[in-house]
């Protein structure tokens, strides 16, 4: 964020993709290697983390959220409420910092304190709002009006293929991060602050001008050239997908590669390290365009891996892993659904009898050779 930026509001939660878009990071072996501790008493998450994980100080990194034992895949991490709340539509520093200003003057003293020891990576912006924008998340998907501090989420740091999922539960008035895989005792537990994938130059541009920071995660440190690459460009190739997945107009008259484009989407990620909302946002790529064009079989298997991603990354209680479960229940109720269109068949076609290879290729219509990526 600029000094003095005019532009403040939407700075403070410019970044962190929070509700849509690992391997261990470099130095997360490190954090392994010493036993859990108890962390520092003056810390508020210490509270919240139990025999599950703790804050404490991460090589390279401030503190960290380190996991005291190993974490499953969906479990729930923290529900986290907001130490206070600021519009994103905010313009002026002055403005900003009498609203964060009054947010702390209805917090306790100690949580007011905490606040300040903060990172700060806007100096020049003054404490309040300076420590504000490296510290809040947004409080829903991209366009999100609010931003809140969180004072257990804050603590998580970035890596570029995280090991968690953030979500804003507006339902529950707090912050969900979920294991988006098995976290290992000792890991550090990770969140991306990115919105989108982007190649590695550019994230460190980013998140070196609203962080403070040049990320040295575990892609961050792969080799300069092949590997470095072929990373940067599965993840241009992933961007390309999702915006061609989300062109409405292909829907029908091509439905097939669309198809095979969600195939490609879910491949790449895979190959990328990403288990955390890209997943199930793929999925449900896949179930549009199966409802769209009248094939409730292949629908429902979609909706059911939507379920299950949706599920790991915001928890079972979440009213979009309620609606998916309609879908799933269901297929026929979405509002895309036309039982007159090319695909048109029922739910008893999905097939029992073929191996796990033979059913994906079934499901993403796949040729017999398969798909060059
Ligand atoms: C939201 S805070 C995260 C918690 C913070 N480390 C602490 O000590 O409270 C964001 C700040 O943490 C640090 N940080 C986060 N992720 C990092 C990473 N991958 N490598 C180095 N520093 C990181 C940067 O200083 C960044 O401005």
């Amino acid at each position: 964020m600029a000094p003095n930026s005019d532009d403040v509001g939407k700075d403070v939660a410019a970044l962190k993709i929070s509700d849509e878009p690992e391997k261990p990071r470099a130095d997360s072996a490190a954090a392994a290697s010493t036993a859990p501790e108890k962390g520092d008493p003056n810390i508020s998450a210490n509270h919240m983390g139990g025999d599950m994980w703790v804050v404490k100080p991460v090589p390279g990194a401030g503190y960290g959220a380190v996991a005291l034992r190993k974490i499953a895949r969906g479990e729930r991490i923290m529900a986290d409420k907001p130490l206070f709340v600021v519009p994103t539509t905010v313009n002026d520093v002055k403005t900003m910092s009498q609203i964060i200003a009054l947010g702390l003057k209805k917090a306790s003293k100690d949580q007011a304190r905490e606040f300040l020891t903060l990172d700060n990576a806007h100096k020049a912006n003054g404490p309040l709002v300076g420590t504000a924008s490296t510290n809040v998340h947004p409080m829903g998907g991209g366009g999100a009006t609010e931003a809140g501090l969180f004072l257990a989420a804050c603590r998580i740091n970035h890596a570029c293929v995280p090991n968690a999922q953030n979500k804003w539960r507006k339902d529950l008035g707090r912050m969900t991060v979920h294991a988006a895989r098995d976290i290992a005792a000792g890991e550090e537990i990770t969140l991306t602050y990115l919105p989108a994938l982007f190649p590695w130059a550019e994230r460190q541009t980013i998140l070196k001008k609203h962080f403070g920071f040049l990320c040295a995660c575990a892609t961050c440190s792969l080799p300069a050239g092949e590997k470095r690459d072929a990373s940067d460009k599965r993840r241009k190739d992933i961007n390309e997908l999702d915006e061609k997945l989300g062109d409405g107009k292909r829907i029908v008259k091509h439905a097939e590669a669309m198809l095979h484009d969600a195939w490609r989407k879910l491949r790449l990620l895979q190959e990328e390290g990403i288990t955390d909302a890209w997943v199930s946002r793929a999925y449900h790529d896949a179930f549009q365009i199966a409802i769209a064009n009248g094939d409730q079989a292949r629908a429902k298997v979609f909706a059911e891996r939507d379920y299950e991603a949706t599920v790991a990354c915001e928890g079972k209680d979440s009213p979009e892993a309620a609606q998916t479960m309609d879908w799933v229940k269901y297929p026929k109720g979405h509002p895309l659904y036309s039982g007159k269109l090319q695909w048109k068949q029922g739910v008893d076609k999905i097939p029992k009898d073929l191996s796990a290879e033979e059913f994906e290729k079934w499901l993403f219509k796949l040729p017999p050779e398969g798909l060059a990526k």
